[in-house]
This record gives structure tokens, C-alpha cells and sequence, in this order.
């Protein structure tokens, strides 16, 4: 254990990707030092989400802006796995799959909101999940992380505590993330593109301009 390289999944619609996200994919790489060879955070675009309507941009201009958010970026990558299925992707489905592809050893990771952590007993098989990765969870303004868990949840995050360092162990615990939260969210972008509202410092400079180059989200271009 512990020479393996530690894979670190990030599931979103990405509808578009924003800083927010790309501000919790470096945290998780910085505060875990996941600066090994081999070690990756993935950005994994979802084809379509099981609890939320469809995407409004397509999945290969998803899949497009999430490649152009992490080019050059140490450690950060893209798995497009996910994205263009046209049934529902569940995450416990996606990491059974990784887990066959890396081995029973390698550290796993899967990094979401506050906001997914509260809705988490919703998902399919979450102590399957658990069973298969880590869960690395981002603060997110409005995310109680002490008081809006549900039972089963909250019960296993109280025990099952990974320390601020490079996992060694395979899956099963549970680290959130000390960076402070920041209130960027993709509806709201979505609607300030629609408005052409002002958007700079919440987009990476070549999301935006692809965003504007493709006429992505009705009225986008003027900001
Ligand atoms: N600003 C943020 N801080 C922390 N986590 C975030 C932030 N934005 C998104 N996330 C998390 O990233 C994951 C993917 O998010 P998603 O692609 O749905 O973006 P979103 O901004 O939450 O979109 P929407 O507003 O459409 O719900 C989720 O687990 C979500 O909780
Ligand atoms: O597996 C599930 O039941 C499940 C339920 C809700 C969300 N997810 C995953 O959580 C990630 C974030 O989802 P979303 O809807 O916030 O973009 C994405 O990878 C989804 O596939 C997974």
C-alpha cells in the first residue's frame, strides 16, 4: 500500500464549469497532496444526472468546456466516461468500474458539494459507494455539513474521519476539504449568460470565450 497512484473522481453536469468547481478540484489535489506520478484529479462530465433535468449545453460542448478548464492545469484531467450516455449514470455504477480498471489497492476518490453530501442517502447505494472510494467533500455556502445530514449519514461521517495528508488506504472515509467555500453555482451563471449579465471571475477565461463563440446559453456573447 501507499505506492499506488491515488485516482480522485469529480462527478458534475458541469452545465457549464465554472471556478467554484475548479477551485474544490485544486483543493482536494493541494490539500491531499496528491503529487505523485499517475495521480489524478478527473473531472467526469455525467451523460445524464439520475436526480436532475437534462443539460441545457450538449454533452460534447460539456465535455468540450471541461477539457478546455484543466488544459495545463498540474493533475487535473478528464474523464469522459460518463458523458455521453443516454441513460441515467450512477455514481456507484462508474466507480464499480474504475475500481476494476485500477485494482482493490489504489486509493480512490470521489470529490462533491456540501450540497450533494446532504442529499447523498438519496443516491443509489451510497454505503456502496463507500465501500468502492473515499468521499472528499467541498464546503459550499448553505451546506450545513453538522446539521443537515440525514441520520445514516451523518452516523458515518462522525467515524470515519482521512487526516489532511496522501491516502494510503483504498476507500471508506471521509475528508472535507478546508477551503473556504466560494458561492459561484452554475444556475446562477447559466441565468447572468441568459441576461448578459457580467461573468468575468466566475468562468476560466476559455470557458467563457468558448460559452460566447458557440452562442452557448441564449444571449451569452455580450459580457
Ligand atoms: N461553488 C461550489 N462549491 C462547492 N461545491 C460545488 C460548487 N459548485 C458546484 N459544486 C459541487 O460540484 C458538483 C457538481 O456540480 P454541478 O455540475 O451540479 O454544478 P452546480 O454549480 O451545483 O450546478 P447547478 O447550479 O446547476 O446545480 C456537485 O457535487 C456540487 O455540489
Ligand atoms: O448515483 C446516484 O444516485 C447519484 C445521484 C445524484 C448525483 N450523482 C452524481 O453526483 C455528481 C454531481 O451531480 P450534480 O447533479 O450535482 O451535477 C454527478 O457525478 C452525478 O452523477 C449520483
Amino acid at each position: 500500500m501507499g505506492e499506488h497512484p491515488v485516482h480522485a473522481l469529480f462527478g458534475g453536469t458541469f452545465d457549464p464549469i465554472h471556478n467554484g468547481h475548479l477551485h474544490i478540484a485544486r483543493a482536494l489535489r493541494d490539500e491531499l497532496q496528491l503529487t505523485w506520478p499517475g495521480d489524478q484529479v478527473r473531472l467526469l462530465p455525467t451523460g445524464q444526472p439520475p436526480h436532475r433535468d437534462t443539460a441545457q449545453a450538449s454533452p460534447a460542448e460539456r465535455l468540450a468546456m471541461c477539457q478546455l478548464a484543466v488544459a495545463g492545469e498540474t493533475g487535473l484531467a478528464v474523464d469522459a466516461r460518463e458523458v455521453f450516455r443516454t441513460t441515467p449514470c450512477y455514481t456507484v455504477d462508474t466507480l464499480t468500474e474504475i475500481r476494476q480498471e485500477i485494482g482493490n489497492e489504489a486509493p480512490l476518490l470521489f470529490l462533491i458539494g456540501g450540497d450533494s453530501l446532504q442529499q447523498l442517502h438519496r443516491w443509489r447505494d451510497w454505503q456502496g459507494i463507500v465501500r468502492l472510494a473515499h468521499l472528499v467533500v467541498a464546503q459550499r455556502p448553505g451546506s450545513d455539513l453538522q446539521a443537515g445530514l440525514y441520520p445514516d449519514v451523518a452516523d458515518w461521517v462522525s467515524k470515519n474521519q482521512l487526516p489532511p495528508s496522501r491516502p494510503r488506504l483504498s476507500h471508506g472515509k471521509i475528508y472535507v476539504l478546508s477551503a473556504p467555500p466560494v458561492t459561484v453555482s452554475a444556475t446562477d451563471l447559466r441565468q447572468r449568460l441568459a441576461l448578459g449579465e457580467p461573468t468575468a471571475g466566475l468562468l476560466p477565461d476559455a470557458v467563457r470565450r468558448f460559452i460566447f463563440d458557440n452562442g452557448l446559453y441564449h444571449g451569452a456573447g455580450r459580457n
